[in-house]
C-alpha cells in the first residue's frame, strides 16, 4: 500500500472527526463518555467491563458520527422537504437511539451491583 496515500486518508480521518466534534449531540457522547470514564475510575472495574464500556462509549460515538455523515448527505441530495429525506434522518438518528438506550442498560447493569 501507497504510505503517502494512507497518511492523507488518515489526515482526511482526523479531519473528519474535528469536524465532527462541533456537532451538538456529539459534544453531549462525549462529556457523557468522560463522566461514565471517569465513573469506572472511581467506582472500579474489571478488565472485562472495562472493555465493554469502553467498547460501548466507541459505539455510541461511532454511530453518532455516522448520523452526522448521513444528514450531511441528506442535506446536499435533498435541501427541499422530501419524506424520504425525513425517512433517512429519522433513521439514522433512530440508530443512535438504538446504541444510546442500550450503553444506558448497559452501564447500568456494570455500575448498578457496585453502588448498591
Ligand atoms: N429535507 C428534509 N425533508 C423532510 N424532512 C426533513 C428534511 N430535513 C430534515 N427533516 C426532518 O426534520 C428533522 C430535523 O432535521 P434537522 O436537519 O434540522 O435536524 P437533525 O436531523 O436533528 O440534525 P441536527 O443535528 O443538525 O439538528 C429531521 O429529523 C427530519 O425529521
Amino acid at each position: 500500500m501507497n504510505a503517502s496515500k494512507f497518511f492523507k486518508s488518515f489526515r482526511y480521518a482526523v479531519a473528519g472527526i474535528v469536524t465532527a466534534t462541533k456537532e451538538q449531540n456529539l459534544r453531549f457522547h462525549l462529556l457523557s463518555a468522560v463522566i461514565v470514564l471517569l465513573a469506572g475510575i472511581f467506582t472500579g472495574l474489571n478488565m472485562i467491563e472495562w472493555l465493554i464500556i469502553i467498547l460501548v462509549i466507541v459505539l455510541v460515538i461511532g454511530a453518532e458520527m455516522v448520523n452526522t455523515a448521513i444528514e450531511r448527505v441528506v442535506d446536499l441530495a435533498s435541501p427541499e422537504i422530501h419524506p424520504l429525506a425525513k425517512q433517512a434522518k429519522d433513521i439514522a438518528a433512530g440508530a443512535v437511539l438504538v446504541f444510546a438506550m442500550a450503553s444506558v442498560i448497559i452501564g447500568l447493569l456494570i455500575f448498578l451491583p457496585k453502588w448498591l
